[in-house]
């Protein structure tokens, strides 16, 4: 080639590198720059392949952005990340670091008689690809302020003419100076990708902080609404707990002893929801047996089973968009435990008899006042479905150990049925109010509530609740704090004056009586319950009920609500 068509050759490469870079400062998608830059590279070079590697915005760590080789671009799951921060720029024998922490170029002209730098990357590189790699350059890519922001590798330079290899030496200037130029480019780049980046996530938080002041202003100005009595310590823990769980849509298990508020804390919980337009049903696990449990959860199509006569939705389905309360959870079947948690985990329910499942969004509520961790020792209860139902315990506390309760409770319930049966009363009398503050409540708040409704009905009008208005296993905790502490004796008379205290025996009997009827009742005459409650067998108590001939009434089971 003679002079003039040196110069012509070299006008035409000047204005392709001024064309190619003018071009790349107009490209504001990272990812697309980075293979334009790449490919700019590369056409300028004759190399087989190439590699743009770009630090991350802690500066530290240099993550492989795009590689192109001549037949299409590998994937990236060979190159393992640099992190500057772990070694200094002087001892790295990692030749990628040491030309990203010092801004020097590393070239090298035969890699496989190379042994300077560690070149483990491209060996591994050829081998899991069937590559080969003969030359390498790497060149920092520096900001303005001469601040490293990434590397540019080339491999493989070619003679334009007769694809020979040639050695990147004659090249390392034009790679400098168009890598110069590059950088610029993807600064830009990278920073208008930051900012995008920052714009959305300020969004993100933006909406996220509206839809929480939204929530906040509408709790404000919606009265929440309890209608649960309750103002001790360990109660105000529970009205907090509930009302972080209230609008997040998480499961929740109640636990607690009998009739300590489970059920209305559950119907409190959605009620103050934003689920609360919508259904809450409650369905009481040990009241049905397994199947026709099932059938009720899940509902049926038609012919499933003889008898399925139509198609019926279950109540996980009526419930849909609202809340499901599962009370006596612990009492589920185990069979049907992995169905329920298939509910919670994949938010879907297969009716008996369908093909297909259905999706549902049901808030899962569920109780119990049994303890679930021995009946997973038992092999009773699935741990995996407890550990799903478990994310947010509440645990009731009994109303023997909130006192200060009782008081308010008594005043709660004596209005409520004073209302009720439109009975005009004075109020409690101090003896009963004794009797009431000393005893212990096993059936919790449904006890004392029983209790209240029978001594209002039993009390005179205008007059006050007496002691004697009040349950026998009441009675027997004034009487004995009379004969055990008090002189006096003024309230044994009635006892020793009742043809029942008569003898030892009988007095005994009549005591053990009237202690199973309260327990019976204050468990809502479910025999299981009172005799945990009593801590006797069942089949102990199912024997003192013949022999007492003690009758269940006829209404006494907690089915759905
Ligand atoms: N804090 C409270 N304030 C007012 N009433 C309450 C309170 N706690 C419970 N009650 C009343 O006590 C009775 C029993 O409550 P609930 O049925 O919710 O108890 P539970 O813990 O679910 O019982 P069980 O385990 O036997 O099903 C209900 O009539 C309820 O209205």
């Amino acid at each position: 080639m003679n002079d003039i068509g040196k110069l012509v050759k070299s006008l035409s490469f000047i204005e392709e590198f001024v064309e190619t870079t003018t071009s790349l400062a107009t490209e504001r998608n990272v990812q697309s720059l980075l293979s334009k830059v790449l490919l700019s590279a590369r056409n300028f070079t004759n190399c087989d392949a190439g590699r743009v590697y770009v630090l991350d915005v802690t500066k530290r760590k240099l993550q492989l952005r795009i590689s192109q080789w001549d037949d299409g671009e590998p994937n990236a799951a060979w190159y393992q990340v640099r992190d500057f921060g772990q070694v200094g720029a002087q001892t790295t024998n990692d030749p990628l670091m040491f030309c990203g922490m010092t801004g020097s170029v590393v070239l090298i002209d035969d890699v496989y008689s190379y042994n300077g730098f560690d070149l483990d990357y491209v060996y591994s590189h050829d081998q899991l690809y069937g590559t080969r790699t003969q030359s390498l350059i790497l060149v920092p890519l520096r900001d303005h302020d001469k601040q490293t922001i990434g590397v540019l590798e080339l491999i493989n330079a070619k003679d334009a003419y007769n694809r020979r290899y040639v050695s990147f030496k004659s090249l390392e200037a034009i790679i400098c100076a168009f890598a110069a130029q590059a950088a610029v480019c993807i600064n830009n780049a990278l920073l208008i990708e930051t900012n995008n980046h920052l714009i959305g996530l300020l969004n993100d938080t933006n909406q996220r902080l509206e839809k929480e002041n939204k929530l906040l202003k509408e709790r404000g100005s919606r009265k929440l609404d309890y209608n649960i009595i309750g103002q001790s310590d360990a109660m105000q823990q529970v009205f907090g707990l509930m009302e972080k769980a209230m609008d997040t849509g998480v499961s929740i298990l109640l636990t607690g002893e009998t009739g300590t508020g489970k059920e209305v804390f559950a119907r409190a919980i959605h009620e103050n929801s934003i689920r609360k337009a919508k259904q809450f049903i409650t369905q009481n696990c040990a009241a049905l047996p397994e199947q026709l449990l099932e059938s009720e959860l899940f509902g049926y199509k038609k012919g499933a089973f003889t008898g399925a006569v139509t198609e019926k939705k279950g109540l996980f389905e009526l419930a849909n968009c609202g809340t499901i309360f599962l009370d006596e959870i612990g009492d589920m079947p185990i069979n049907l435990q992995s169905k329920i948690l298939r509910v919670l985990q994949e938010g879907e329910v297969r009716p008996l008899g369908a093909t297909e499942s259905v999706k549902v969004d049901v808030r899962v509520i569920a109780a119990t006042h049994c303890n679930l961790h021995s009946k997973i020792q038992k092999g009773e209860f699935r741990e995996d479905l407890y550990f799903r139902l478990n994310v947010f315990p509440i645990a009731l506390p009994a109303l023997r150990e909130r006192n200060i309760d009782v008081k308010l409770l008594l005043d709660h319930f004596i209005r409520k049925y004073t209302k009720q049966y439109s009975k005009k009363i004075t109020g409690l009398s101090p003896a009963a109010l004794d009797v009431l503050l000393k005893y212990r409540f096993p059936g919790n708040v449904r006890e004392l509530q029983n209790a209240i409704e029978r001594a209002v009905l039993l009390c005179e009008h205008d007059g006050s609740i007496l002691v004697e208005h009040l349950p026998d296993a009441m009675q027997q905790v004034g009487a004995s704090a009379t004969m055990g502490g008090r002189t006096g004796g003024t309230r044994i008379t009635p006892l020793l004056n009742d043809d029942r205290f008569s003898s030892l025996k009988n007095a005994v009997n009549a005591y053990e009586i009237s202690v199973i009827e309260q327990h019976l009742q204050a468990n809502n005459w479910n025999q299981t319950r009172a005799a945990e409650t009593l801590q006797i067998p069942r089949r102990t108590l199912i024997d003192k009920m013949s022999r007492y001939n003690i009758k269940t009434p006829d209404k006494k089971s907690a089915q759905r609500r």
